[in-house]
């Protein structure tokens, strides 16, 4: 069975996110009224407003202009440690991602981007290696604290965004040729020494087609103007300097009217630990997710981090016996200490490598697939689900809730979903027997027999398209 979210195995990020955007929504003003300060924007995922305080983030407003030469046009998003803007960098009359960091962490990056591999990484991530850094940076003293700048290309939607469960899928040809691109770029990253450490499919993104051709009316004509709402306490009591005037809704590429977003991708917020064995298991999660909308080590039965090495123990094989009795904490890291850890948990759900790759479904012809049964009309949570994507994003990507079944439009996970999912069309055999290759050869235990990241760039799965 499908989940509705996964923890913890390569993917957890942007899950996480997922909740957090649920709950936002849940919460209702009265009832946060002991909890929080601010009243919820009502423009959905927004910021963390809370953090408009010491320490947190700087209270930003359209046309602020930073460094005397980044001009705020837009938002482009937000996450626990900044927000993101779309600026207009006037000195060089092109576009450019800002990227404010929350006080407390600034002076933890500003030494991070003075680290060996950092620089090393600058120099080799210009032109088109796929690898994403920061362009420059600069700092700024605000009303809660001192805050790094970090100035980025402008990207497109994450690949998380568009393979996401029932909401988006990518087509299969697009999943397969993002999935390459990752797999070169991680190839390039670890023959400079060097490693990721946070490869999820949220940190692959995809690029976006010659914006600086627009002028900033041509994005208000394309996207529509910044939607804002004023930021309110619930004592009623005027925010003072730490909170901006309003909130701003983060602008979203995917409603353009017109294509702007490419087909490249590139990677996105390297941590750089020194493992790239360890890339290659998570960058198998991520290809996974590409190709499928899931996580391959999702399951309702994973309540704890710990769960996901047993999830993983029962799709794979059992953890190899070299590692002896080993006790897991919750985190799910290893130990011998029976104070700290506890054997794995035996879970109800078996399923096998193979089992996950033949369930990969996709678009139904017209959109439409067949159990023979009328079913009983369904309230969605929001009705644009059910719209396809714009004909200008279509080739790209597909969202599974705009498919009938029957009489209605597929919808959230409950007990009929595997059913209504069993009539979609699966992967064709040919194919399923390609992936099934690939991940085998990266979900293998012993780092020293995991395939590298430069030695999976042959693999036909990624080269299907060109052979057929
Ligand atoms: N270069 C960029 N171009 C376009 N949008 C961006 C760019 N960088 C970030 N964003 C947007 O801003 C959001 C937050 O960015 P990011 O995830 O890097 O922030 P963070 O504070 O490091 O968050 P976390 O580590 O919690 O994910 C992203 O989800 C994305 O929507």
């Amino acid at each position: 069975m499908l989940p509705p979210h996964d923890h913890d195995d390569g993917e957890a990020q942007d899950d996480d996110k997922v909740e957090v955007q649920d709950d936002d929504k849940l919460v209702s003003p009265s009832a946060a009224s002991s909890w929080f300060r601010f009243l919820p924007a009502g423009l959905g995922d927004t910021e963390d407003l809370e953090r408009y305080a010491s320490g947190g983030f700087h209270p930003t407003h359209l046309g602020d202009v930073f460094d005397g030469r980044y001009r705020v046009v837009h938002k482009l998003g937000a996450g626990g440690f900044s927000t993101v803007w779309l600026a207009k960098d006037t000195t060089e009359d092109r576009y450019v991602a800002l990227k404010i960091v929350v006080a407390d962490q600034s002076a933890a990056i500003e030494a991070r981007n003075l680290s060996p591999g950092r620089a090393a990484l600058r120099s080799s991530s210009q032109g088109n290696s796929g690898l994403v850094i920061e362009q420059r940076h600069f700092t700024i003293d605000g009303p809660n604290g001192h805050h790094i700048y970090l100035v980025f290309p402008v990207l497109g939607p994450s690949t998380s965004q568009l393979s996401c469960y029932l909401d988006s899928r990518l087509t299969p040809r697009l999943a397969r040729k993002a999935g390459y691109q990752a797999a070169q770029a991680l190839a390039r990253l670890h023959a400079l020494g060097l490693c990721h450490g946070d490869m999820t499919t949220a940190n692959i993104a995809f690029g976006l087609s010659n914006i600086d051709q627009y002028t900033e009316d041509d994005f208000t004509r394309l996207l529509g103007a910044p939607e804002t709402a004023p930021l309110e306490t619930e004592s009623g009591e005027e925010p003072g300097p730490e909170a901006p005037r309003y909130i701003v809704k983060p602008l979203d590429f995917l409603d353009s009217k017109k294509s702007i977003i490419s087909w490249d991708v590139q990677l996105i917020d390297f941590d750089l630990p020194p493992v790239p064995a360890s890339d290659v298991w998570a960058l198998g999660c991520s290809i996974f997710r590409l190709r499928s909308g899931h996580s391959p080590f999702a399951s309702l039965d994973v309540w704890a981090p710990r769960d996901t090495v047993a999830i993983i123990a029962s799709t794979l094989g059992d953890l190899p016996a070299s590692w002896g009795d080993v006790l897991f904490n919750y985190e799910g890291q290893p130990t011998q200490d029976p104070e700290k850890g506890a054997p794995l948990r035996e879970l109800v759900e078996k399923r096998s490598l193979r089992e996950l790759v033949d369930a990969i479904y996709d678009r139904p012809d017209n959109g439409i697939a067949m159990t023979g049964t009328t079913r009983r009309e369904r309230e969605v949570w929001n009705k644009n689900d059910n719209i396809p994507y714009p004909p200008c994003v279509e080739g790209m990507a597909w969202k599974p809730k705009s498919t009938k079944i029957d009489n209605i439009y597929l919808y959230g996970y409950n007990e009929e979903t595997d059913g209504l999912l069993a009539v979609m069309p699966k992967i064709t055999a040919i194919e399923a027997d390609l992936l099934y290759d690939l991940l085998s050869k990266i979900f293998v235990y012993d780092t020293a027999k995991r395939i590298t990241a430069e030695g999976m760039l042959a693999h036909p799965w990624f080269h299907m398209d060109q052979d057929g």
